[in-house]
Formats: structure tokens, C-alpha cells, sequence
């Protein structure tokens, strides 16, 4: 019997990469469950291709809209409406697989849901991780739920451990596996080589040129300004339960080594392929068997050299705020992801600037840093207050 698979998020990046690898394994994979946000013309198409038994949006009138021409078509997927669908859609009896790729804090309740009914959860939704880290992994080992990383580094530091720990990797001890480091590796997004001086004038579209990657907007945004990396960097501490001291963050422009493991003896292991999402995405539906992803595989006669640097704090700010949230802890961290969500958003918008989006974030972190927040409905608060003080803040940077 195929696996029944629901995708949380299957008109973004991440999820028509998941279609993308169904499709190659009718046999493997079928979709019980497809969900969107307002790409309802997407979601149409994709209902029709992959004929699930559900599919959800976030508006009634696109629903009606999306029924209407599901009945034209005779394709029998039944549409459900609102964000409480997504949540149940994910703890399905029959659902088998969850893959969390809404993006965003919007993510957590659905992705939680999932995990809550011990479903195999492959996570690429970072910010669920971010906000609320121990309850996560708590949920996680009370209902023993199987949590696959599918942001690349994670998948290839999971990659890169002993299976014995891979089994459990967020409850394990590095140490006791000779583990001495994790080595999270970042491109350094588009802005690498560009004049600090310039930083101001940095347009929407000039950010989400990512120049390795193709992904969305928001996560786009976090790659030029590092954010990115450093949501990856608490999001390592919870998957692989260890502490800031013991990642490093080292700049690999290429992204072709997706991120390496440092062991007690001198070793190294390393995950490397050609950046597309499909492999960590196939390598989690499959684990721990292996299956084609059509991804183009690594020609290291035409590849040039790889390089690495250490990130220049001046010109990554957001990094060293990540990293000082997570060293804080859950309450820090909830607050600036929060912080970080409004500040891109609105810098999409072209209501700020670029490096405005360090200086919003750094002031919700200061005035955040040392709350707590253990309990779901403390965790939704605090991001809720978090998100109106960088509002308030905004009015500040408005160019
Ligand atoms: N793209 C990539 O290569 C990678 C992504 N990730 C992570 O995966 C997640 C998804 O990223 P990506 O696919 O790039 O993002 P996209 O913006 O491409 O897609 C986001 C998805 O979430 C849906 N969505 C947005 N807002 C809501 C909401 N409020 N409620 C319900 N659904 C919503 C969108 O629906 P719609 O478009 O219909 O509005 C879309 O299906 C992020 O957390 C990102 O950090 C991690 C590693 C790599
Ligand atoms: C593909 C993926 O996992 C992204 O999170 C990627 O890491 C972005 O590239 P950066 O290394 O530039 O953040
Ligand atoms: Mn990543």
C-alpha cells in the first residue's frame, strides 16, 4: 500500500518540490491531503494531477470557488476551509507522512497536530521549531512521533551521524557518538561581496535573488540577511539537542557541502550534492531507504574550488542577534522570530529598508530577550506581543 502523504503548504517551494518527488513514485506515495494558503489557482492543478482526498485554503470565497471548478472537472477531492482544517488534516488517522512547509509561525499549530498524533513529520517549516523548541521536542518524544529534518543542513547533518543516533537524534548525546562539532554551512546570500555602503538601497527583488537556491520570498529575504542561518542554528540546537558552543557556522559559497559533522578522532563527514531541495525531500520520504529525486547528480570534474570564510558579524547582523536568542533561550527566540516575520514582511512591502530589518529585530530582541515562554498558550502570546511591538517600531523605519 502507498504511504498517504498530506503536504501543509503544497502551493509553496517546498511543496511542489514534495509533488515533484511523489509523482516519480506513484507506487511509494499517494496524497491524501494537499493545503494552501491563497494560490487557490495552484492548488486547483494540483488537485487535479494528484486527486486527493482533501485539499484546504485559508478563504471561504476562494473554497467556493476551487468546489466549483473541482465539479467541472469531476475531480471528487473534498475542500475544507480555515486554519483549524490544516491542524486536523495533519493529525489524520490515515495520514501517514506530514510534511510541515507552510512557512512561518502559521505553521506551528498544524505541524504540532501532527507530531501530537505521532505522525512521521518531515519539518522544513523552521519558525515552528524556533518558537517553541522544548515544547516541540517534548511533544514529540511523548507521542513518539518521527521527526525528519528536511532544511538541507539539518537533513545533511542527519545524514552525517550514527544511525544509532539518527534514530533519536533530539534526545541523544553528541559527545557519547564522538561528536566534538556541528559545521552548519551558509552561502552568505546574494550580498556576500557587496559594498556595506550600499546596503540601503537594497531592493525587494534584489534580496530574493538568492544565488544558489530558488525558494520563497520570506525565507529569500533571511538568506541575504542571514537570518536564515541563524533560525538553522537554533533550529540545530533542538534537532540534534545540543548547545551554542557546539555549532559553527562556517560560510560555503557554493552550497554543495550542505553542512558537516566534526568528530573526536579528526574525521569529518560531509553531505554534499547539487543545491535542490529534492534530494533532503526524498532522502526523509524514503528513510531509510533510498529513492531516485531526479536531482542532477554532482559532476566534480566541472565543479570549481569550494571556499570558506567565517560570516562578518557588520555585515550579518541578524546571524549574531539568532545566535544571542538562542543562548537566551525559548522566550528570546520566540520573540525574535516573531520580530523577524513583521520586519521582512514589511521590507517586502518597501516599507523599510534592508538593514532596517537588523535594527526592528534587534530592538524586539532587547525588549524580549529575557521572558519565558514554556506553555503553547505562552509561547502564542508572546509572539502575539512581540509582533505588535515591532509594528509599533516599524513607524520608526518608515522610509
Ligand atoms: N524553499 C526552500 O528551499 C526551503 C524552505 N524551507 C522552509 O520551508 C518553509 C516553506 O518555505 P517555502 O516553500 O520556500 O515558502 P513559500 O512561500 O514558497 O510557500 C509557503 C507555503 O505556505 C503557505 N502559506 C503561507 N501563509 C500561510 C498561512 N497563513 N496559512 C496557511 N498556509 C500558508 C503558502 O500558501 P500560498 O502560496 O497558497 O499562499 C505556501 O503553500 C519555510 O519555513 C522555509 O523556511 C527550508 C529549507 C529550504
Ligand atoms: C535550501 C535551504 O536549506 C535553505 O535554507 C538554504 O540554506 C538557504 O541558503 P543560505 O545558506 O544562503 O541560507
Ligand atoms: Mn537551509
Amino acid at each position: 500500500m502507498p504511504r498517504q502523504v498530506v503536504i501543509l503548504g503544497s502551493t509553496g517551494s517546498i511543496g511542489c518540490s514534495t509533488l515533484d518527488v511523489i509523482a516519480q513514485h506513484p507506487e511509494r506515495f499517494s496524497v491524501l491531503a494537499l493545503t494552501a494558503g491563497r494560490q487557490v489557482e495552484k492548488l486547483l492543478q494540483q488537485c487535479l494531477v494528484f486527486n486527493p482526498r482533501f485539499a484546504a485554503l485559508l478563504l471561504e470565497s476562494d473554497a467556493r470557488w476551487l468546489r466549483e471548478q473541482l465539479a467541472i472537472s469531476g475531480c471528487k477531492t473534498e475542500v475544507l476551509v480555515g486554519e483549524a482544517t490544516f491542524a486536523e488534516l495533519a493529525g489524520h488517522t490515515d495520514a501517514d507522512i506530514v510534511m510541515a512547509a507552510i512557512v512561518g509561525a502559521a505553521g506551528l499549530l498544524p505541524t504540532l497536530a501532527a507530531v501530537k498524533q505521532g505522525k512521521t513529520v518531515l519539518l522544513a517549516n523552521k519558525e515552528a521549531l524556533v518558537m517553541s523548541g522544548e515544547l516541540f521536542i517534548d511533544a514529540v518524544k511523548q507521542h513518539q512521533a518521527i521527526l525528519l529534518p528536511i532544511d538541507s543542513e539539518h537533513n545533511a547533518i542527519f545524514q552525517c551521524l550514527p544511525p544509532a543516533l539518527q534514530a533519536h537524534s533530539y534526545q541523544g548525546s553528541l559527545p557519547q557518538a564522538g561528536i566534538s562539532k556541528i559545521l552548519l554551512t551558509g552561502s552568505g546570500g546574494p550580498f556576500r561581496q557587496t559594498d556595506l555602503a550600499l546596503f540601503d538601497q537594497i531592493t525587494p527583488e534584489q534580496a530574493v535573488a538568492h544565488p544558489n537556491w530558488t525558494m520563497g520570498r520570506k525565507i529569500s529575504v533571511d538568506s541575504a540577511t542571514m537570518m536564515n542561518k541563524g533560525l538553522e542554528f537554533i533550529e540545530a540546537r533542538w534537532l540534534f539537542n545540543c548547545q551554542p558552543q557546539d555549532i559553527e557556522v562556517v560560510l560555503h559559497p557554493q552550497s554543495i557541502i550542505h553542512s558537516m559533522v566534526q568528530y573526536s578522532d579528526g574525521s569529518v563527514l560531509a553531505q554534499l550534492g547539487n543545491p535542490d531541495m529534492r534530494t533532503p525531500i526524498a532522502h526523509a520520504l524514503a528513510f531509510p531507504e533510498r529513492i531516485a529525486s531526479n536531482v542532477k547528480p554532482l559532476d566534480f570534474f566541472s565543479l570549481g574550488s569550494f571556499t570558506f570564510a567565517r560570516p562578518e558579524p557588520e555585515r550579518y547582523p541578524c546571524l549574531g542577534l539568532a545566535i544571542d536568542a538562542c543562548r537566551h533561550g525559548q522566550g528570546a527566540t520566540t520573540a525574535l522570530n516573531a520580530a523577524n516575520e513583521v520586519a521582512v514582511e514589511a521590507f517586502l512591502q518597501q516599507q523599510i529598508s534592508f538593514t532596517a530589518i537588523a535594527k526592528l529585530n534587534a530592538l524586539c530582541l532587547a525588549r524580549f530577550a529575557s521572558h519565558h515562554a514554556s506553555q503553547l498558550d505562552d509561547i502564542l502570546a508572546l509572539d502575539a506581543e512581540s509582533r505588535a511591538y515591532a509594528q509599533q517600531q516599524l513607524r520608526n523605519f518608515v522610509q
